[in-house]
Order: structure tokens, then C-alpha cells, then sequence
């Protein structure tokens, strides 16, 4: 039995049913889950067009000047914010259905409804039929997150948006005050910001982005405050009301910025309450996410768990490993317990920025690692292609030489940081990894150039 059909659920089903075990997954808002009908799938798309939209305005850059029919120059795209949301919402519910079509093709059965635990062997699954109780040798608990909600800035859907919500607004916001700069806020602030939006981002920290290596935060900051957006530091948001206009919202200093609407992304919160876990025996942390070990077992027999509800990455890819790794275990395959050091991440701003391994912050003040910075701007690949900002850095452990991070900002970041997660997970020294000759001029021939510069002749 699988609670919940995101990204944990999904690829615990498949693992499950190819291993040979029958396998019943209820989900409540749609296969593919929050990942990928609300969060990720949805913001990653509107963005892309967001990065459409500045390739244009760097055209002149490389020499091109666009003209109307009538020969005049054209300065100006404009993205049409009810176009742009249909293809996102049809996109979305095209890949729930493709992945609904894979599971229920390798036979598993689907309820739609909402589950709860009836003790660690069984899963009642509330259906506009009613209710059916169905026991299981083992149950997966992939229930996801929700959008945090603080009090005094309740979302209402039309002015007070939390980012599940911004894909049914029929028009750009004139002016989007967009609170927290975590990686959901600093993405969707500059998705909006590219589409054309005006853009204030409310962030609590020195710097957005608090939890990302802070040399890359600082590109990020300079673009987003080079291409005309607001950024607020230091400031903490108390409330967030409607006004006749619009939105007012009143930071913990007495300040108040106005605009037309306001975007929350302060965090999520696990859905994790009235499903039964504790009395099942299930422990919960403080935070209300599920306590699991390497292999996602929770401390119920037979009950695991996997994705955001368990707080470990709150990633899709993290949550879908979890899955296959607590299918194995249950079922008897061979397993490969999470290695959060090799987990590759990427945040989808314009430059990205992808990480892997150890950060600065973990290995500041470690004499033991050797670490490389290059600027992207002394690539030839990145010049011929206008890329201004951005960089590679590497890490390594003094001595072996052996690969244990790296950073990648970049366009396209997110295709670059593979080699580097591959060299991480694989234990490779970083001989290893310079010895693949890349192509000549390429982005990635930083990645092996920065290897080579971690060289020494005692590694
Ligand atoms: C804006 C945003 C952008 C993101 N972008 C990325 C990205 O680019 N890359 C990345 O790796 N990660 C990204 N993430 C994170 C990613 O979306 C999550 O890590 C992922 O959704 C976790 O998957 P999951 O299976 O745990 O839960 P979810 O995707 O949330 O799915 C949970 C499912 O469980 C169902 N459910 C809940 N309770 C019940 C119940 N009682 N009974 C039945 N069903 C239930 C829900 O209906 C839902 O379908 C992003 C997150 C956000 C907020
Ligand atoms: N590209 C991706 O892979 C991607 C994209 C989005 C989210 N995610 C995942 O989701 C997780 C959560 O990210 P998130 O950005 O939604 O949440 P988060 O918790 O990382 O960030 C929320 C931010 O809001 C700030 N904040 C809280 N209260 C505030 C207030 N009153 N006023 C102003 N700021 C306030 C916090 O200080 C924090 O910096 C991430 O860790 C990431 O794993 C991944």
C-alpha cells in the first residue's frame, strides 16, 4: 500500500510492481503529486518561457536585431501570463497522465481518495464510495508537503498567493511582492521578473538564498538587482493584507510595501497529522516530519516512509530514490542506502546554480580540502555565447585528491553538475576526472580545467 502518487509514491509503485509485489496507491490531488502538479514541474516551466524572454533581450548582444513586418526595431516581448499558465497547467496534466498510464501498464491499482493508516498493516481509502480497508504486508508513506501559512498573511487565492496559486491568475501582476528568498521564492520571483512583472522580494537574510554557497547567492543577488528588481534584505514579513488597491504588506519593522500582489513562500509544512501515524506506531519529529533511517524504514514495523513528509532533502529526486531504496528493503532486492553527500541539487535561477557534495559552509575552515574557483567569464565557450556571470568551483580532499563537491553557476547549470555528482558518488580522485578530455570549447572543459588545477604530485 502506498500513500500518496508524487514523486515518492510513483517510483515506489514501479519499483514495487517490477519486483513482483501487487501494489495499491491512494492518492488525493493527482498522480505525479505537488511535484508535479503544483511545485516543481509548473515553476520549472515558467520559467523556461522567463528564460526565453531574456535571450531575447541579449539578441543584440550577439549581433541580432529583431525587426517588426514594417522593418522597425523591436525592443520589446511580451509574455502573455494567461498563454503562458494554460501551457503550464496542460504540461502538468499531461505528465500526471503519462505516469498514471506507466503505473496502472505494469498493474497498479489506483484509488482516488485520501488514505490513513488503521494500524502499520493496513490503509483505510476514503472514496467518494466510501470507505475501503485494505491490508498490506508493508505500507510507503509519501504524503508530501503543503505551503507554511503564518498567521496574519492568510492566502485568499486572488491577491494573497501561496505558489501553487499563481497559475490561475489570468494577468501578470502589476507589482509582485514576493516574501521569503528561499529557493521557491528567489526562482519564482525572477520567473515573474523575466515574464515582466515589477518585483520587490522580501528577504529575511544578508543575502537571498541563505542555504545555498554564498559566492553564488551573490551573482544571484547582482542580476536580480541589475535586471530592476527590489531586493529587501534584512527584512521579515509581520502581515499581508488586501487593500482597495491591492496588497499591503507590514514587515516585523514597521515598514509596509505596496503592490498589486503578494506571493508567500515561506516555507512548507508536512502533511503528516490525522493519517494515523502515530497511533500506528510512527514517530514524528518536532517539525511533524516522519523519523527514517538510511533505508526509509519508520520506527513502525512494515511502515516506511519517503519524500518531503520525512524531511530529509525536500527534493523530487530525493523523495523518488527514498522510494525505490524502502521498495528494495521491503521487498528483498539489493540496496543502496541515501548518500546525502552525492545528491545533486539545482536551483533554477538565470544563471543556475548547482551543487553537489560538501559545501563552503560545511568545509570553511577545513585545512584538509583544496578548493578551485573559475569564473566562467575566461571560457572561450562562454564568451562566444555572451555568458557573463558565473562560475565552477571544485573541492577536494588534501591528499587523495579525491572529489568531494562542487558548484556549478551557470546557464544550463543543471546539465553541467553531472560529471562532477558522478566523481563525488564514485569516490574519483580528481586525476580521474581532468584525464576525460572534454570537448574544446565547451562549459564543461572549466569542470576538468578546475580539475586539473586541484592536482598535486602527492595525490
Ligand atoms: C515551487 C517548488 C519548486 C520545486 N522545484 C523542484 C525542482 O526543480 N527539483 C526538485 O528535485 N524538487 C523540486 N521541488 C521539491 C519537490 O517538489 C518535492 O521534493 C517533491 O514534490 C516531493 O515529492 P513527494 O512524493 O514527497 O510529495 P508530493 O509531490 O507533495 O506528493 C504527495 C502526494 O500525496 C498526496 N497525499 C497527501 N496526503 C494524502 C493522503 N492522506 N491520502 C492520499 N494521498 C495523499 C498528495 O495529494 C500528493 O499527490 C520544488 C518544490 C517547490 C515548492
Ligand atoms: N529547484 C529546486 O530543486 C527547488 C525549488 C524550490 C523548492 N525546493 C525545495 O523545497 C525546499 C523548501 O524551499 P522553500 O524556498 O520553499 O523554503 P525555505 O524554507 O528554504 O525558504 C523559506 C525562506 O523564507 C524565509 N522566511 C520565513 N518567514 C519569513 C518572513 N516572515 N518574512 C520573510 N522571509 C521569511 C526563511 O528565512 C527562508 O529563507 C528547499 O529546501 C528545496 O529543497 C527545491
Amino acid at each position: 500500500m502506498i500513500l500518496g502518487g508524487g514523486p515518492g509514491g510513483y517510483e515506489a509503485a514501479l519499483v514495487a510492481s517490477s519486483l513482483g509485489a501487487e501494489v495499491t496507491l491512494v492518492d488525493r490531488d493527482g498522480i505525479g503529486g505537488a511535484a508535479v502538479l503544483t511545485d516543481c514541474v509548473p515553476s520549472k516551466t515558467l520559467i523556461a518561457t522567463a528564460d526565453y524572454m531574456h535571450e531575447w533581450e541579449t539578441a543584440a548582444d550577439l549581433g541580432v536585431h529583431l525587426a517588426d513586418h514594417e522593418g522597425d526595431q523591436v525592443t520589446d516581448a511580451t509574455a502573455v501570463l494567461d498563454e503562458v499558465n494554460t501551457r503550464v497547467l496542460d504540461l502538468a496534466k499531461a505528465q500526471s497522465g503519462d505516469i498514471a498510464t506507466q503505473l496502472r501498464d505494469v498493474g497498479v491499482r489506483i484509488i482516488e481518495g485520501t488514505g490513513r493508516l488503521d494500524g502499520p498493516g493496513a490503509v483505510v481509502a476514503t472514496t467518494d464510495d466510501g470507505d475501503e480497508r485494505i491490508e498490506a504486508d508493508f505500507v510507503l508513506v509519501s504524503t508530501g508537503a503543503t505551503p507554511r501559512v503564518l498567521p496574519g498573511a492568510e492566502p485568499d487565492g486572488e491577491r494573497i498567493l501561496t505558489w501553487q496559486q499563481i497559475y490561475e491568475l489570468p494577468e501578470l501582476p502589476e507589482h509582485l511582492i514576493v516574501v521569503g528568498s528561499g529557493v521557491t521564492g528567489a526562482e519564482l520571483a525572477q520567473g515573474m521578473l523575466g515574464l515582466g512583472a515589477k518585483v520587490t522580494l522580501v528577504s529575511s537574510r544578508d543575502l537571498v538564498l541563505p542555504g545555498e554557497d554564498q559566492d553564488a547567492a551573490a551573482v544571484i543577488e547582482d542580476v536580480f538587482r541589475r535586471r530592476g528588481m527590489t531586493v529587501l534584505n534584512r527584512s521579515r514579513m509581520e502581515s499581508a493584507q488586501r487593500t482597495d488597491e491591492g496588497v499591503s504588506v507590514t514587515l516585523t519593522d514597521g515598514r509596509t510595501v505596496h503592490g498589486s500582489h503578494v506571493l508567500i513562500a515561506v516555507g512548507a509544512v508536512p502533511q503528516t497529522q490525522g493519517i494515523g501515524l502515530e497511533e500506528a506506531g510512527v514517530e514524528l519529529s518536532d517539525s511533524g516530519h516522519i523519523v527514517v533511517d538510511k533505508v526509509s524504514r519508520t520506527t513502525a514495523r512494515g511502515v516506511y516512509a519517503a519524500g518531503d513528509c520525512t524531511g530529509v532533502f525536500a527534493l523530487a529526486s530525493v523523495a523518488a530514490a527514498q522510494g525505490r531504496t524502502a521498495m528494495a528493503h521491503a521487498l528483498g532486492d539489493a540496496v543502496s542506502p541515501l548518500r546525502l553527500r552525492a545528491i545533486a541539487a539545482n536551483v533554477f535561477t538565470d544563471p543556475e546554480i548547482a551543487t553537489v557534495g560538501r559545501s563552503k559552509a560545511v568545509i570553511e575552515g577545513q585545512s584538509s580540502v583544496d578548493e578551485v574557483y573559475l569564473p566562467l567569464a575566461r571560457n572561450p565557450r562562454a564568451k562566444m555565447l555572451g555568458i557573463r556571470e558565473g562560475f565552477v568551483k571544485l573541492y577536494s580532499s588534501r591528499g587523495s585528491g579525491t572529489v568531494v563537491g562542487g558548484v556549478v553557476v551557470a546557464p544550463r547549470a543543471s546539465e553541467l553538475i553531472y560529471p562532477i555528482a558522478v566523481a563525488v558518488q564514485n569516490r574519483m580522485t580528481v586525476d580521474q576526472l581532468s584525464a576525460t578530455i572534454s570537448v574544446y570549447p565547451s562549459l564543461s572543459g572549466s569542470i576538468a580545467e578546475a580539475a586539473r588545477r586541484l592536482h598535486t604530485t602527492d595525490s
